[in-house]
């Protein structure tokens, strides 16, 4: 049986990365002789197979037939008689169109490994165009890969502008969107993923909230970098290096200031009500794209909540309770060290900040323990139940925040 290591495996050892998922391609076979060498069946749209003792896949040698619009519309051909290089030829980016042999020959007819050498994102063909999913993976390889010093080769850039003038990425369905945009804020660079789409136009289809906020001006005391945008893109950077490969923190990062898109002309570049004008743009976004609910909840308290975490040695002892409250940080005590590091990303991800100590976070944090450490139990007396047993036990747990804050400004 003739078989191939294809797509990131190859890639990746290029570059001398750490490789992930070892795909294969088999030339040659039909899904029938490969039952018979004990290959497991996967998957329903495509002849993937899982070897018997590997697990690894492998894929029979296809191509792929535009006949409709969206990523349903490929009719895949895999005959015995498609070529390994028919099949590479359908990849997207000639870095992901290299084979490599038993033996280790590689086969690489598109010159792959020229472009893995000169850190080039290119497209394989023309047929790139036919699936706008390609737009978005290039944008999050870029997130990954701008590190190393990649850049997108200009003929591929004015590919990636057509698809999006053509309308083509409104085919997208919201599970493949969000698939990109959650492994590209996983990844080293999430910016590179914002500015790439931002570049070829594609952000104002997949993600018009946060393109509604580059051009949008902000104070300079506070924010030398100054367009919305670009702080934005800092702050998504300032969150994947806070917390490497975190989605969960990287999407409340991206999203927490897009209230200041919708900021009346004449107020700026103050961003009055910021926080609060934010809230509807996430949840129509979160919606749209069938965000999580996980993530949907952290961006939406990170967005209301950021200004006050900030500010958190301004507030009186019952205003941190209740913004403990409105986090369900009693419920779900793990939101608040979330929160702290999206406050810390937002406030280190401008221009001339990115070393700076945020202690507010620590503060929230030291806070919220000294409150969650008083239980019910501690302050039930006979009879108290329903909510005079609520009220109790806030009002001991504001007593627990004072005390916690004399003790630190005593030191
Ligand atoms: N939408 C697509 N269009 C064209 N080729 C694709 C597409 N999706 C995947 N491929 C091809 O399949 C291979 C495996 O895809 P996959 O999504 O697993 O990414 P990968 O390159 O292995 O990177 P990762 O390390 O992120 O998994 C790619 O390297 C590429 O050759």
């Amino acid at each position: 049986m003739k078989t191939y290591l294809v797509g990131g495996a190859v890639r990746d050892r290029l570059l001398g990365l750490e490789p992930g998922d070892r795909d294969h391609v088999v030339v040659g076979e039909t899904p029938e002789t490969m039952l018979a060498a004990g290959f497991r069946p996967v998957g329903r749209d495509f002849p993937v197979f899982l070897h018997p003792r590997s697990n690894e896949e492998y894929a029979l040698a296809r191509t792929e037939r535009k006949s409709a619009p969206g990523h349903r519309g490929f009719v895949v051909d895999s005959d015995p008689s498609v070529t390994l290089e028919e099949d590479l030829s359908r990849r997207d980016f000639t870095i992901n169109a290299i084979a490599e042999d038993d033996d280790g020959t590689l086969v690489d007819p598109f010159d792959g490994a020229r472009d893995v050498e000169a850190r080039v994102l290119r497209h394989v063909g023309p047929a790139f165009v036919e699936d706008p999913l390609r737009v978005l993976r290039a944008a999050r390889f870029m997130a990954r890969f701008a590190p190393l010093g990649f850049t997108v080769a200009p003929e591929t850039m004015a590919l990636m502008r057509d698809m999006t003038t053509s309308g083509e990425l409104d085919a997208l369905v919201p599970e493949r969107i969000w698939q990109e945009l959650s492994r590209a804020l996983a990844a080293k660079r999430p910016s590179a993923f914002l500015s790439t789409l931002h570049d070829c136009g594609a952000l104002q289809a997949i993600l018009p909230e946060v393109e509604a906020l580059y051009g949008v001006p902000q104070r300079a005391e506070y924010h030398p970098e100054v367009d919305t945008g670009v702080h934005v893109e800092m702050v998504c950077d300032m969150a994947a290096r806070l917390a490497p490969g975190d989605d969960l923190i990287g999407f409340a990062a991206l999203t927490h200031d897009l209230g200041k898109a919708l900021t009346p002309v004449d107020e700026l570049p103050k961003h009055l009500m910021h926080e609060q004008r934010g809230l509807a743009p996430l949840r129509a976004l979160c919606e749209r794209l069938k965000v999580p609910t996980a993530y949907r909840e952290l961006a939406l308290t990170a967005c209301r909540e950021h200004l006050n975490v900030h500010r958190l040695a301004e507030l009186r002892d019952d205003t941190v309770h209740k913004l403990l409250e409105r986090c369900d940080a009693f419920r779900k005590p793990e939101r608040i060290a979330q929160l702290a590091l999206v406050c810390e990303a937002d406030k280190r991800g401008r221009g001339g900040a990115g070393d700076d100590d945020y202690p507010p976070g620590r503060e929230l944090q030291r806070l919220h323990a000294a409150a969650l450490a008083v239980r019910a139990a501690d302050v039930a007396r006979e009879g108290l139940q329903g909510p005079a047993l609520g009220e109790a036990l806030r009002k001991a747990r504001i007593v627990a925040i004072r005390q916690a804050r004399a003790a630190s400004s005593a030191r």
